[in-house]
Formats: structure tokens, sequence, C-alpha cells
């Protein structure tokens, strides 16, 4: 017997709603390669419906007092927490995530970065007010900017929703949320959360919205006259396409971009533990992470004792369907995505050489087998572009200057990570690392009060943090004479 896909929609102005013309695109479950749902393919009325919604809802939420927006915030928090089991599956059959990680590792923290902006609502902070001339006072307001337009990738679905809206409602802004259309059913499943927390608490209909469909709805929104802000994570082709749309009415732009993260390793580091830590930080969610340890550069004379330690614990990695507790990573997110990373192993240099990995596994789904590469040189494709994927590149470096030469030879500044056990040799490199975090003996832990975001092509404004929540503000000088 077939069951019929389920069928996803929009959340707009408070209701679900299919697109005004009825068209839907397929969502695969990429464990399985079946089709599961189907979801809105929003065009021009669908994306204007949003916008007109959050533009209306705008002018009352700003105006709450930011205790008002805390209260829906924290409430927000709870009723995830409380379905976090239902968020879970829905991920996993969205993703093919394992459970138990998605369980332990994406709501605790998605739940605790709700709450960190629900606090952040009450604490924004400005310059001191003053008399800086005489006989005039000045003060600081600082304000919402208005509708966003919001893109999510396919990675992580469902926290990368969280570090788009927590922080745009925490600051009185309205969101129109746009979910990749690989992954849309965690987006969909928040909408009725947070539709359902913000209509028990009476606020508006169109605080928050979801809008469903591809790069074409996604280029709708950022070009929609309403929304005076556009974030997206994502690609850098798809970052410069916003920026270059959003340019047009001199839109706000906020741009998250992907990484090459370099991984350097010098001889005094603890190599199993370093080994250990870095294929957890390479391989989770099948490298799919901006952040991922994906390009190790490993002192040369410790070289072959590093590959071997990481070949050895890659080889005892395990992939396999979300209901397999001994797994670290599921699958590739879609078909795509597999003939990208398979296509960087086709391409591979005959210098190279795969140490173990390389290929896909089973022939249903889209898993990959956790990859470590060798004998690279620095402008070889697979160390200068983004894999996405389950592969981890070393490289050697002689010295500490051509360690940072190499670490930051690429057109991606994310984040990176040095392993040593001298603490100046660290606090050096952390300076000369030209990426928007450093890692110190470890790789990958992100935390709700410390900034995310990059510099060079992974793009500008930060998530999460006090910065990333000042990003959604604009600030006013008011100046008030005294006489
Ligand atoms: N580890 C979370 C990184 C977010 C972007 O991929």
């Amino acid at each position: 017997m077939t069951t019929e896909p389920r069928r996803l929609r929009n959340y707009i102005d408070g209701e679900f709603r299919d697109a005004a013309d009825g068209r839907t695109t397929e969502v695969i479950n990429p464990a399985t390669g079946t089709v599961y749902a189907t979801a809105p393919l929003s065009g021009k009325d669908d994306v204007d419906a949003a916008m007109a919604a959050a533009a209306a809802a705008f002018p009352v939420w700003r105006d709450l007092v930011p205790g008002e927006r805390q209260k829906a915030l924290l409430r927000i928090a709870d009723a995830i927490e409380a379905r976090a089991e239902e968020l879970i599956a829905v991920e996993s059959e969205n993703t093919g995530k394992p459970l138990a990680l998605t369980r332990s590792e994406e709501i605790p923290p998605m739940v605790d970065q709700i709450r960190f902006f629900a606090g952040a609502a009450r604490m924004l902070e400005g310059r001191s007010a003053g008399e800086y001339m005489e006989g005039l006072t000045s003060i600081v307001r600082r304000e919402p900017v208005g509708v966003c337009a919001q893109v999510a990738p396919w990675n992580y679905p469902m926290m990368m929703a969280v570090w788009k809206f927590a922080p745009a409602l925490a600051a009185g802004n309205t969101v129109v949320l746009k979910p990749s259309d690989t992954t849309p059913a965690s987006t969909v499943l928040l909408a009725e959360i947070i539709g359902g927390v913000l209509g028990e608490l009476g606020h508006p209909r169109g605080v928050f919205n979801v809008v469903c469909g591809d790069r074409d709805t996604g280029r709708l929104m950022v070009e929609h006259p309403v929304p005076a802000m556009a974030s997206i994570t994502g690609s850098v082709r798809a970052g410069m396409q916003v920026a270059e749309s959003a340019s047009k009415d001199l839109k706000r732009v906020h741009l998250e971009l992907g990484g090459k993260a370099p991984v350097v390793v010098f001889e005094d580091a603890d190599l199993a533990k370093a080994a250990e830590e870095i294929a957890v930080a390479g391989y989770f969610n099948a490298g799919q992470d901006c952040t991922a340890a994906t390009r190790v550069l490993v002192h040369e004379s410790v070289h072959d004792d590093f590959v071997t330690a990481l070949v050895k614990v890659a080889s005892e990695t395990k992939t396999g369907a979300p209901d397999d507790e001994d797994v670290l990573y599921g699958p590739l997110n879609n078909a795509h995505q597999l003939e990208q990373v398979s296509g960087f192993i086709e391409r591979l240099p005959a210098h190279a050489r795969v140490e173990t990995g390389g290929r896909r596994v089973g022939d249903q789904g889209y898993f990959y087998a956790p990859t470590v590469v060798t004998g690279l040189k620095q402008d070889d494709e697979i160390v200068q572009r983004e894999v996405f994927g389950p592969v981890i590149t070393v490289q050697s470096f002689t010295d500490e200057d051509q360690a940072v030469a190499r670490a930051n030879g690429v057109e991606y500044a994310l984040a990176s990570s040095v392993w040593t056990k001298d603490h100046a040799r660290a606090m050096r490199m952390s300076k000369k690392l030209d990426f928007g975090c450093v890692w110190i003996n470890t790789h990958i832990p992100l935390v709700a009060e410390m900034p995310h975001g990059g510099f060079k092509k992974s793009g500008y404004g930060k998530d999460l943090s006090a910065y990333g929540f000042e990003d959604y503000t604009r600030i006013k000088h008011v100046m008030t004479s005294l006489g």
C-alpha cells in the first residue's frame, strides 16, 4: 500500500495556506531517497501576502515593551521543548539525521538560544546619554529595523531558523522566513508552534510567517519593497546574489556564507586527542557544517603519525540510518549534494591520495563514507572550495609562518582551530588566523553568548550573541534643547 505524501503548507498571517497558484515541490527523505511530502512552491502572490502580514504586524510588535517580547520568546522555547520529540522526528525524516544526536545536540542549544535572545530583548545597550554640546542633551534610541526577509539553509534547518527568527523577533522586528526547498518540514512545524504561542498571547497574526519555495522565492523576498533587511545563511553564490539584489534599494544585508576551516596541528599537540576530536568535528552532520574541521594542516614532523591516527578514527566512524544509535552522521542532504561531494573526489589530482572512504555507502539514500585525503597542494580544488561533505583533507607545514599562510590562503574566513600545548603560540596564531572564530585545542563548539560569523567570502554580520542581536537593530540620535 502506498501512502500519499504529506502536504506541507505556508504559514502566512496566522494561517496555513497552499501556494496561491497551487504549485508544489517534492520533499525527499535523504536516508531513503523517497518522496514523503510536498511543499508549496511559493510565488509573487504568496510573498506579497506574507510581506503584507509582517508589515501590518510590525508597528504593534515593535511597540510592545521588551518584557512582552521576552515573555513570548520564553513561551516559544518552552513549547519547543515540550514538542521536542515531534520536531526531532520531523527533522530526522527530512534530513536523515540521527535521532539521538538531534535530541542531544540540536534541541538543547536551540532552546537555550531562544532563551538567550528572550533575555537580550531587555538588555539593549547604547552609549551614555549626555550633553555633548552646551545646552543640548543627546540620547540614542535603538530600534528594530522592520520586516526581515530571512533565508535558512538545509544543513541545520531548525537551528538555523532559530538563529534567524529569535534575534529578529526579540529586537521587535517581524519575520518572513523561507526554509530551504529540500528541508521545509521542521520550519513548518516551528510555525505551528510559534504561531500557537503568539496567538495565545494575543499578538498580531503576521509577526512570524513561513514561505516555502526555491531560489526564485528567495529572490522575490529579497527584492520585495517591504523588508528592511535580508539575512541569509547559504552559499557564497547565493549570498552575492542577495547582496546584489538588496543593493537595488539599499536593504541591510546579513550574510553567513560557509567556510573552509583550517585545523592547525603543531608537533606538541596531543595527537590522539586531536585526531579523535577533529574527526568528530569534521564528520558531524556528514561534514555539512560551515565550521566543519575540514582542512587539517599538520606539522611535517608528525604528519604521518597524525594521518595514521585520523584514518583509524575515520574508519571506525559510522554513518547510517536515523534510528541507529551508533552512527555519528546520516546521509548527505540531497542527490545534488551527493553528486557534489563525489565530484570533488573524482576530480582529485594524481598527486592526491584517498587514505580511507572516498565512496558512497549503500545504494539507498545519499550516504557517504568518512573520507581522508592526503598529498594535496594548496591550490588544489579540494583545498580551496567548500566540499560540505564528510571529507577531511590533510596537508603539512614546516613552520608557523607557513601554517598561517596556508590556513589563510583560501577565500573563506569563518572558523579555524589551533592545536598546541604552547600557550604563547596559540595566542600568536589566534591573532594571525584571519577567521571569525579561532578555537584552541577544540573545534566546533558554539554558545549562545558568543558571536558566529565570518570575514572575506564567508560574509558579514554575526549570528548569536549580543552582536547578532544588535545586527537586527538600528540606532537613532535624538537631541533635545535644554533651553
Ligand atoms: N555548527 C553550526 C554551524 C552553523 C552553520 O553551518
